[in-house]
């Protein structure tokens, strides 16, 4: 059975039909002004409204408000990727609110780091671990650094996981085999330069994730 993937940081008609036609089962927008990967809700709502039912619509958030949350999932949003600083208070209360699926986003460098992503996800639907920022960054996440996969051996996460961060066609399978997360999200290792996402690398990834 082939493993879900997630597309992220789709920002035009074309790539959104890539991402499609490869097989994703999750499209991602970024509503981050700071991303280059960044939508409006109103351009957001025009590239959702040509994506097939079954395929989950998945606004990446950073620490944001109500008013947001609300303009994306009037969009077509259908889950919630919290990739902030969200509070496991602040994430019960956007899933209660809402009634959408969360996801909850962590950065990871240390064995530690994964045990505290645990035990501070709160009532979330899915997990997803992300390679902890360079201290330099301006992102959270869509920094195309992978973390050091080694970290998770021995390691089950009470919640479905998903693995994201430096992922692309050439090391996926590799995750893949020895991880087995419940789902791969993938941003910069489907771009030519960052918030250009390429139709081909996106092909190349369905395909290695397939192929794994
Ligand atoms: O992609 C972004 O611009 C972004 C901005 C703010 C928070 C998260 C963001 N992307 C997420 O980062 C990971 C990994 O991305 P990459 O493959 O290493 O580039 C992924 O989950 C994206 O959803």
């Amino acid at each position: 059975m082939t493993t879900d993937f997630k597309v992220c940081g789709l920002s035009t008609p074309e790539t959104v039909d890539a991402a499609i036609k490869a097989g994703a089962r999750y499209l991602g927008f970024v509503f981050f002004p700071r991303s280059p990967r960044h939508l409006t809700p109103e351009r957001a709502a025009g590239l959702i409204a040509a994506v097939p039912a079954g395929i989950g619509k998945v606004a990446v958030l950073v620490d944001a408000d109500d008013a947001l949350i609300d303009a994306v999932l009037a969009a077509g949003i259908d889950t919630l990727q919290l990739h902030g600083h969200e509070t496991i208070d602040r994430v019960g209360g956007v899933r209660a609110r809402t009634g959408r699926p969360v996801w909850r986003a962590s950065g990871v460098a240390t064995r530690a780091d994964i045990a505290q992503a645990i035990a501070s996800a709160g009532p979330v639907d899915r997990l997803l671990l992300d390679a902890k920022a360079p201290r330099e960054a301006v992102l959270p996440g869509g920094n195309g650094v992978a973390f050091d996969w080694q970290l998770m051996l021995g390691v089950s996460p009470p919640m479905p996981w998903g693995l994201s961060g430096g992922l692309d066609a050439g090391n996926v399978g590799a995750a893949l085999a020895a991880l087995k997360p419940a789902f791969v999200d993938v941003s910069s290792g489907v771009e030519d330069a960052p918030g250009v996402k390429s139709v081909s690398k996106i092909m190349a990834f369905a395909n290695a994730v397939r192929g794994a």
